[in-house]
């Protein structure tokens, strides 16, 4: 594609010990922990690169968001999210059936949800940075009842696969786009968990929910918050090649990969990378030729 790529390495997970359950909570202090340190990286990852590069975050599961979120907002103030999801993640440790906390990662970082949350000394550095009106969820299918709540208590902008199949891909990122980013002026945090994709493009992922977007719509969310201009920081989460056969990791990854490609500017039509030149015959320099052709 002719763009240069920086990696900036592996994130080490550290494990803290010991770590028992709070309010249901599984390894709360493993989780602060690690989203901090995340979080601190993708600041300085970003405050690094220049304002037109993207970053990539790949996960790990959907709790990666949690630090990749509020690094963004501590140098973008103003960045809006797009969650592009089966499931709308903003379980507080109180209404999550599962206590883990990649259905958990939004119920941190939301100001309106801090009053359901209880306080936990190990998330205080874990500040709450975005709020309702300045994110959009796309694919949701799996909403549990204190999610569902939340999301209607908030008047929140979500287009599930219901809204989907009503009003089209391209209406539902049209719209928000529109309603969290009108005039396309603030950076774009896109979160895109792998398991948004039906899971007969991803089943390798740790909660494949079915129904859910084609690769096609995958792929046009990516192509469209690209052309936009504003994507800054993109998160890939829950690609786990461990579950399911060979071939269904094969689908799963070669899916994971063509949407990275569509965040970074690929477009299904073809495109000139920026360093590409014409192969021209070695006889001939471009300049005799077009002259031999007018002759004709
Ligand atoms: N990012 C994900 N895959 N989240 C799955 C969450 C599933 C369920 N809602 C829970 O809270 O446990």
């Amino acid at each position: 594609m002719g763009i240069e790529l920086v990696d900036y390495g592996d994130m080490r997970v550290t494990e803290v010990f010991p770590d028992p359950p709070k309010f249901g909570l599984r390894h709360p202090r493993t989780h602060a922990e690690n989203a901090m340190n995340i979080s601190q990286s993708l600041q300085v990852a970003l405050n690094h690169q220049g304002k037109e590069n993207i970053l990539f975050c790949i996960g790990g599961d959907h709790s990666v968001s949690l630090g990749t979120v509020h690094g963004h907002a501590q140098v973008n103030k103003d960045m809006v999210l797009l969650w592009i999801d089966a499931h709308a993640d903003c379980n507080t440790c109180l209404t999550s059936g599962s206590g883990n906390v990649h259905g958990m990662p939004l119920s941190f970082l939301i100001n309106e949800l801090q009053e359901f949350v209880p306080r936990m000394e190990e998330f205080d550095e874990l500040r709450p940075c975005i709020s309702f009106k300045d994110i959009a969820f796309i694919g949701l299918r799996d909403i549990d009842p204190g999610e569902r709540y939340l999301l209607e208590k908030f008047g929140v902008t979500y287009y599930g696969m219901q809204e989907v199949d009503h009003l089209g891909i391209q209406e539902v990122v049209r719209r928000s786009l529109q309603e969290v980013n009108p005039g396309f002026k603030r950076p774009i945090h896109l979160s895109f968990d792998i398991d948004s994709l039906d899971p007969g493009f991803a089943k390798c992922t740790g909660t494949p929910v079915p129904a859910g977007l084609t690769l096609r719509e995958g792929l046009y969310i990516a192509e469209e918050v690209h052309r936009t201009g504003c994507l800054k920081v993109v998160d890939l989460v829950e690609v786990n090649p461990d579950l399911g056969d060979p071939a269904q990791s094969e689908v799963t990854v070669n899916a994971a990969k063509e949407v990275i490609r569509a965040c970074f500017g690929w477009q299904r039509a073809g495109i000139v990378p920026s360093n590409y030149q014409i192969p021209m015959p070695a006889d001939v320099n471009a300049e005799s030729r077009v002259s031999l052709l007018r002759e004709k």
